[in-house]
Order: C-alpha cells, then sequence, then structure tokens
C-alpha cells in the first residue's frame, strides 16, 4: 500500500502561536480588572468602533428591511434547515429512568444550561450562517437565553448577521469581537448575563480566549482554521473536484484543502484546474485562495478505496466530501471527519450554508476525537438515584465493602448506617 503526493504542502511560515495566547492572556487579565471600559478601548483600538454595543431589539427586527428579498427568504429557508436538523438532534437524545436492582432506581436528565453566548465571527466574510448555526442549535436545545456578540466590520454590524441573529432567535445582541466579545459574554459585561457556553468560530484570538476561560464556562471546540477532503474515482467530474477544492480555497491562507484519488488521469486534470479556477476568484478571495493552495493544498494518489478510507481517516478532516460509486460503503467505511458529503450533487458549501447539518465542526485533525456543535453541547446529561428500603441491605454492604478496601472508613460508615432500622437511625 502507498499514497502518492502529486502535490505537497510545503506549508506557511510558522505562526506567533505563543503571541497570541500572551496577547489573549493579557486581554483578558485587563477585561476581568477593567470590565466594560477595556472592552471600549479594545474595540476601538483594534476594530475602530466606539459604540453603540448593544443592538436594540427594534433594531434587529428590522434589519431585514436593509435586505433584499431573497436575502431574507435564503436566509428562512437556511434557518428552516437548521432548526429541524437540530430538533432531529433534540429528539434522538432521551432522558430514562431505569431499575437495576428491585428498588434501586437511576435515571438520567437532560437539563439546558442557563445561558448561551454565541460568537459570531467578522473580518473578512459577513458570516450570516454562522450566526443561524450558533444560535438556532441552542434554542433547539432549549437554552432559555441566548446573547450573542459579531464584531462591527467596516461600517458596523452587517444587517444581514443582525437579521440571522433575530430569525434564529438571539435575545441580546452586542457589536464587540475577537477577545472583548468573548470576554463581554463570559464575564457578563454591558448587562450580559454570564454565559454557561461559549459556542461559535472565530479566528485564532477568539479561539484562544475560548480556550483560556475554558473551565467554569464550557467550549464548543478549540476550532482552527477550516479544512476540507474531497476523495474522488474515476467517476468523478474533475471539472467539480476541482471546483470544489477551489471555492473552499477561498477561506484563507490557512485553511487546507486535499485531495485523494486513486484515478490519476483525474489527478492531473484536477492540478491543472484548481489554479485556473482560483485565478477567475474576485479579489481578495483569488489571493487567499492562491495561498492557501500553494501553501497547502494536497493531491495523493491511492492504490485502493480502502487506502483512500485510510487516509481520510488519517487526516481526520472537518468537511470530507466523496465523489465517488458506492456511497453507502464510504458512509459505513469513513469514521474520522467534522461532517460528510455523500456524491457529487452535494458540496461543502452547502452544509456551509444551508443544507441543515451544523457547520461548527472540528478542525485541524480534532475529527479524531469529537464531532461538531450539536444540541448536545448545550444540555447537561446529568444523573439520579434513589433507594427503596429493600434494596438497602445488599447496595449498603457492597458499599460499605469497597470503602473499607479503599481506605475510606467515613464512606463505609455512612453506608453501614443505612442498615440500621429507620427508628433506630431517628432515634440517635
Ligand atoms: N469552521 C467554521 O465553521 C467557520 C465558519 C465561519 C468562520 N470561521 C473562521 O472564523 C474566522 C474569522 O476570522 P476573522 O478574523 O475574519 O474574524 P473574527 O470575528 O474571528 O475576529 C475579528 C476580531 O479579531 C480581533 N483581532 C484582530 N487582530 C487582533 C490582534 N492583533 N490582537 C487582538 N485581537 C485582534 C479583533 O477584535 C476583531 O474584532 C476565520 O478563521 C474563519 O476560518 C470558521
Ligand atoms: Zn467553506
Amino acid at each position: 500500500m502507498s499514497v502518492t503526493s502529486l502535490k505537497s504542502a510545503p506549508g506557511l511560515p510558522a505562526q506567533g502561536v505563543a503571541d497570541c495566547a500572551d496577547t489573549v492572556q493579557i486581554m483578558l487579565a485587563r477585561l476581568r480588572r477593567e470590565r466594560e471600559s477595556a472592552a471600549r478601548d479594545y474595540a476601538a483600538r483594534l476594530d475602530g468602533w466606539d459604540g453603540p454595543f448593544e443592538i436594540a431589539p427594534e433594531t434587529l427586527a428590522a434589519a431585514h428591511r436593509q435586505l433584499d428579498a431573497e436575502l431574507v427568504e435564503a436566509i428562512g429557508y437556511a434557518h428552516a434547515n437548521i432548526r429541524a436538523f437540530a430538533e432531529a438532534q433534540r429528539a434522538s437524545v432521551t432522558e430514562f429512568e431505569t431499575e437495576l436492582r428491585p428498588g434501586l432506581v437511576a435515571g438520567q436528565r437532560l437539563i439546558p444550561v442557563g445561558c448561551a453566548g454565541a460568537y459570531v465571527p467578522g473580518g473578512r466574510y459577513a458570516h450570516v450562517a454562522s450566526a443561524l448555526m450558533t444560535v438556532t442549535t441552542a434554542r433547539a436545545a432549549g437554552v432559555p437565553e441566548v446573547v450573542a456578540c459579531t464584531p462591527p466590520g467596516r461600517d458596523g454590524p452587517h444587517p444581514a448577521v443582525l437579521h440571522a441573529l433575530h430569525v434564529a432567535g438571539a435575545d441580546r445582541v452586542l457589536v464587540l469581537g475577537g477577545v472583548q466579545g468573548i470576554a463581554a459574554m463570559a464575564l457578563g459585561l454591558f448587562g450580559l448575563p454570564e454565559a454557561d457556553i461559549l459556542v461559535g468560530p472565530g479566528n485564532a484570538f477568539v479561539a484562544e480566549a475560548k480556550r483560556q476561560l475554558f473551565g467554569p464556562v464550557g467550549i464548543d471546540m478549540v476550532a482552527g482554521p477550516t479544512d476540507s477532503l474531497v476523495i474522488a474515482d474515476a467517476s468523478a467530474s474533475a471539472e467539480t473536484v476541482a471546483a470544489d477544492l477551489a471555492g473552499q480555497a477561498e477561506h484563507g491562507a490557512t485553511s487546507p484543502v486535499w485531495l485523494v484519488t486513486d484515478h490519476r488521469p483525474l489527478a492531473e486534470a484536477v492540478l491543472r484546474r484548481v489554479p485556473q479556477l482560483i485565478d477567475a476568484l474576485p479579489e481578495p478571495n483569488r489571493s487567499a485562495a492562491r495561498e492557501a493552495w500553494a501553501a497547502l493544498g494536497e493531491v495523493m494518489l491511492a492504490d485502493s478505496r480502502e487506502e483512500m478510507a485510510a487516509t481520510a481517516d488519517r487526516y481526520a478532516p472537518e468537511h470530507l466530501h466523496v465523489q465517488a460509486a458506492d456511497l453507502d460503503w464510504w458512509r459505513a467505511r469513513l469514521c474520522a471527519y467534522g461532517s460528510l458529503f455523500l456524491g457529487a450533487e452535494t458540496t461543502v458549501a452547502f452544509g456551509d450554508k444551508a443544507a441543515g447539518p451544523n457547520h461548527v465542526l472540528p478542525t485541524s485533525g480534532a475529527a479524531r476525537h469529537t464531532g461538531g456543535l450539536s444540541v448536545h453541547k448545550f444540555l447537561k446529561t446529568v444523573t439520579w438515584q434513589r433507594v427503596a428500603p429493600h434494596a438497602l441491605p445488599d447496595l449498603a454492604r457492597a458499599t460499605a465493602t469497597i470503602s473499607r478496601a479503599e481506605g475510606m472508613e467515613g464512606h463505609a460508615r455512612t453506608a453501614d448506617m443505612r442498615l440500621a432500622p429507620r427508628a433506630q437511625r431517628l432515634a440517635e
């Protein structure tokens, strides 16, 4: 078995990961100390924004008036799919109660967190879809209070993002980006409730701020730059595969796109075509995609479909797109990806924007150990137990015996005393 590299990835110059962590640590310390005044200062210095910071509910509700009817309709379409998927996911997990032994009853409850904070990235693109993916899913999980932060962009917050947040059901929205936005939700700045969990994608500063705050506050994941892998066999169209790779490369210079194929003519055609398709993109997307393809794009030639599958499992991509025969075989075989796209009719962009399954997904190989954002992240799976008198003897004896074997006499005594008749216990 061997996989031949037809285009390897020289990589990007080393990034200042340590610098980013230091910057975030300093910023969070100051935000904890000086709260709103630090947030205002960072917003002014980093984003040129001096408020207003909270979007009034009337403004959110009226944001659609600044949008084309077609965009409003598309947002409604995407929201309906995302909500339907999240609701099906919610219905797939249940509370239960089970009698483990006669009289020994235990159960599981699913309790939504009290408040979720959604970060909706700004920067180069207006991430309408991220607003829908995070807030809609929290709502479907039953979270009673959902707040959101989004950076201002050049001319203030993007009306399409505000409309998406409104449709998805955000209760409060702040125009605040990066570390100061994340901190506002975690620390309850500007009168926000303190979020129990922080979710949503963002740049390295956003991811690092979530990582550093994690502990008392939950996070969905530490997300890096987005990535995509295409598996294509001889049945695939080189033009479609090349377009899909070029399209996803526009995410930016740090976002890899990979192709694994067992068909050399397809690999060679894609290698010729991707740069042409990238050249045809408008700027600044063209430069971003060019850089991503040059530094991180890979084309690999495998001997068999099993080898293609093994390669995909090793890369554990965020998005995995199969353009090959026998899709059922692939769906059963593949086991490391954030979201799977089956067939040439679908495309990663469908999942990114509108199909329904969540687009906040594990990146940088994290799909080895986790899936993406789901209603589960907003639900606490907690347990309870209850013991009837006739179940006590066996349970108390087993507990006392294990406790003494562990050297925990105090535990053993709390078990022993449950064996004494109730009247005697109450009298003592
Ligand atoms: N995986 C997904 O599902 C998904 C979806 C959408 C977006 N994304 C990711 O979101 C990210 C968007 O990044 P972005 O930068 O355009 O927007 P962003 O909203 O993540 O970050 C913008 C903020 O970064 C802060 N910032 C910028 N430079 C800084 C500095 N030197 N020091 C401290 N703070 C600084 C500013 O406060 C600014 O408000 C991209 O990495 C993209 O890949 C991922
Ligand atoms: Zn994408």
